[in-house]
């Protein structure tokens, strides 16, 4: 079966060939640094041996507790933020009809909704509301176990379970996926008996999608959680060649690097399937969290096309030059469908009749790396066969090992993220929260000012 491939063709007219094969010393470093655990960040290399180490048993309890959900749910409400949501989101978000959510309910389907991911008084509101008359479920995800976006969703929905459905339903549809023994969404699933799993302590949140954080709601929604796990095993394989060339997540490690180096600041994950949408958030946080610190690292961002073309298209196109993009490109869709002919031709389209609408996408494709190029683009390309599990598999192990390669590219440590604390702390002093009484005083005396 063919893998997803990089092409790096057309940066070579920004940067050097002899400069980027300068690398390739420095990314075998970087990979032994991760293989022998030697480097800034040591204790959270567990994702990187994570996919051949998951085992039958482990995906089978898995799929039995995706099952209890699915049977017993009409609804199934994924609470968590950042790693702790974006890649479950990201892969059902790929593998979903993006009408389903408009469409009439099968039974035992449930309906997947994110929650715990903001603060927003209307969104839980409006999300309790129509609950309301709701058979519903909660998979509770955060490996602190104490994040208070996630915390102060998962009290609401608990109780609205627990009063809906009673205690002994509850307990049967509510699922904690947290740390082995820390966190107060440890202490409450031990305490009321919920069904849990553990997120292991050496994968942080952002590497953490093919664990029961992601894979315990990508099965509960249908998802083909073995075919996902097989494509990041076959990745794993791949991107352990010591050639850079014959290793993509070494090859876009270095020439992101390298482009960085030349000036290019930002990076925009591009993708012509709205359905990748959520899979270029996922991607944002995997990249910003690691790189974002010590006053270095690449802006990660991403633009939806063709959409984005009509709004950011203008601003790739001709404004400032510190931007380099990496498309996803699906090779083949999942449908067919194709353009009619009109005899009136009143909108001038015959010259589209016959033709597959994938067919004037991928010319919008090109004809915009061919533009974006033009004007001073680099444009790396990762092509993806078609959007299924075990390609999707394939793309997080990709982005994750490049990853790690990038961050002790660029040194830093990649698996940490001290710089999210810091609203943390003037939120909790804000508010009060106890054992913040010093914080608060000062942040109250610095508002009066
Ligand atoms: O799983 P948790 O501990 O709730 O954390 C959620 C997210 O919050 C962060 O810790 C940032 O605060 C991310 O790194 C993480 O993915």
């Amino acid at each position: 079966m063919e893998n997803i491939n990089l092409n790096i063709e057309k940066t070579l007219d920004f940067i050097s060939k002899e400069k980027l094969a300068s690398y390739e010393p420095k990314v075998k470093a970087c990979m032994e640094t991760l293989e022998k655990g030697t480097g800034l960040g040591n204790d959270f290399l567990g994702w990187l041996h994570l996919p051949s180490s998951i085992t039958k048993e482990h995906l089978d309890d898995l799929k039995a507790t995706a099952q209890t959900l699915r049977e017993n749910c009409d609804v199934v409400i994924v609470a968590g933020i950042g790693g702790s949501y974006l890649g479950a989101r990201a892969v059902i978000e790929a593998m979903s009809n993006s009408f389903a959510w408009l469409q009439e309910k099968k039974a035992g389907q449930p309906t997947i909704i994110f929650a715990g991911h903001n603060i927003s008084e209307d969104y839980l509101f409006e999300l309790t509301e129509f609950l309301k008359d709701k058979k519903f479920g909660v998979i509770n995800i955060s490996k602190s176990g104490t994040t208070t976006e996630t915390a102060l969703a998962f009290r609401l929905l608990k109780k609205q379970c627990e009063d809906q459905r009673g205690k002994e339903m509850a307990r049967k549809v509510i699922v904690a996926v947290t740390d082995a023994k820390k966190g107060a969404a440890r202490t409450t699933a031990d305490k009321e008996g919920y069904k849990s799993f553990i997120i292991p302590d050496n994968v942080g949140g952002r590497f953490s999608v093919l664990t029961p954080v992601g894979l315990l709601p990508i099965a509960v929604a249908g998802i083909d959680i073995d075919q996902l796990v097989a494509g990041a095993c076959e990745m794993e394989k791949v991107c352990a060649n010591e050639n850079m060339y014959e290793n993509p997540a070494a090859l876009y490690a270095a020439t992101r690097n390298e482009l960085y180096q030349s000036g290019k600041k930002i990076e925009i994950l591009v993708n012509f399937q709205p359905k990748l949408h959520y899979f270029m958030e996922w991607w944002k946080q995997l990249y910003g969290e690691s790189e974002g610190k010590d006053l270095k690292g690449i802006y990660p961002s991403s633009v939806d096309f063709s959409t984005d073309l009509h709004s950011m298209g203008q601003w790739i196109q001709q404004g400032e030059r510190s931007i380099f993009e990496t498309v996803v490109s699906v090779e083949t869709p999942s449908h067919e469908l194709h353009f009619p002919s009109d005899e009136e031709n009143l909108d001038g389209l015959n010259f589209l009749a016959g033709k597959r609408i994938d067919e004037v996408n991928k010319m919008a494709e090109l004809g915009t790396q061919l533009a974006h190029v033009d004007g001073g683009v680099p444009n790396l390309r990762v092509s993806v066969p078609s959007l299924n599990e075990y390609y999707l598999g394939q793309l997080i192990y990709f982005f994750e090992k490049a990853c790690g390669i990038s961050g002790y590219l660029l040194e830093v440590n990649p698996f940490n993220q001290p710089g999210v604390e810091a609203y943390k702390k003037n939120m909790f002093a804000l508010l009060n929260k106890p054992g913040y009484e010093k914080e608060s005083e000062a942040i109250r005396a610095r508002l009066k000012k």
